[in-house]
């Protein structure tokens, strides 16, 4: 079963940010994204809107409506009540939880399950009982403890941090030790009753092998990878080579 792929839309959100007109607009790509056969959309609003305002998301909920009623909206960020709020307006199909700091860059870490138990057990009923899935970001480091502690809090799946497996573009044997502990993560999880999905840093060239160890993959979202490609190949035509290399087309 190839891995869906949701098109994070941070990144052109950013390069509209640097003047004040509306273009490039993140639901025209979005539009794009989806009549190319993505299965859905991801953005990270973080708290100072530096790319995703919070006023994209209803835009973006009435496309998905409207227009594309299969896809699912992935909405990802730190648990904080203003973010919780703005996931209860917009009723996302997945909310992703990232224990990102308002300061940080992009995210570079995912949640240390056993000092955030109560927290995140809280934050996941909450959404749950709203109906939405909710995913974790998590570490890719084989922690098999951390996974059960991850299933104890309710979620539905982990979102493994590829980070550091993407930094290793140039690096073959230090990607397949990344490999090999994202690998046993995703086993540990899928054993525990967790779905897992995958995202940051994922190319066209890295993805292949992350599904070939990792069949079960459910999703990969990805955003930066994708729109510097599509510069190069045009946004449509760069998601249909993205679900290609998720083994969606031959
Ligand atoms: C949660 C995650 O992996 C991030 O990749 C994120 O969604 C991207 O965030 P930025 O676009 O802000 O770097
Ligand atoms: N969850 C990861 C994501 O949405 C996109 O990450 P990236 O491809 O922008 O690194």
């Amino acid at each position: 079963m190839p891995a869906k792929l949701s098109v994070n839309l941070n990144a052109i959100a950013m390069l509209r940010n640097r003047r004040d007109l509306p273009w490039p607009d993140v639901a025209r790509f979005g539009r794009i994204a989806l009549e190319a056969g993505a299965s859905g959309l991801t953005v990270h609003p973080r708290p100072d809107q530096r790319h995703i305002r919070f006023s994209d998301l209803p835009v973006l909920r009435a496309l998905i409506d409207d227009s594309f009623p299969q896809a699912e909206f992935n909405i990802e960020g730190y648990p904080s009540e203003d973010f919780l709020l703005l996931c209860e307006a917009t009723e996302p199909e997945q909310v992703t939880l990232v224990p990102d700091d308002p300061s940080q860059a992009t995210s570079d870490h995912g949640w240390d399950f056993t000092g955030h138990q109560s927290f995140l057990t809280e934050v996941v009923g909450r959404l749950k009982s709203k109906g939405m899935r909710v995913s974790l970001f998590a570490d890719g480091d084989g922690d098999v403890d951390a996974t059960r502690k991850a299933r104890a809090t309710g979620a539905d799946r982990i979102e493994l941090y590829t980070g550091p497996y993407g930094g290793c573009y140039d690096d073959p044997e230090k990607a397949a030790r990344e490999i090999d502990l994202l690998g046993r993560t995703a086993d540990a999880a899928l054993a525990v009753g967790l779905a897992v999905n995958a995202g940051h840093d994922l190319t066209v060239a890295n993805l292949p092998a992350l599904m070939q160890r990792i069949p079960a993959l459910a999703e990969v979202s990805i955003g930066h990878g994708l729109t510097a490609d599509a510069l190069e190949f045009g946004f449509a035509e760069t998601v249909r080579r993205f679900r290609r290399a998720c083994g969606q087309l031959a």
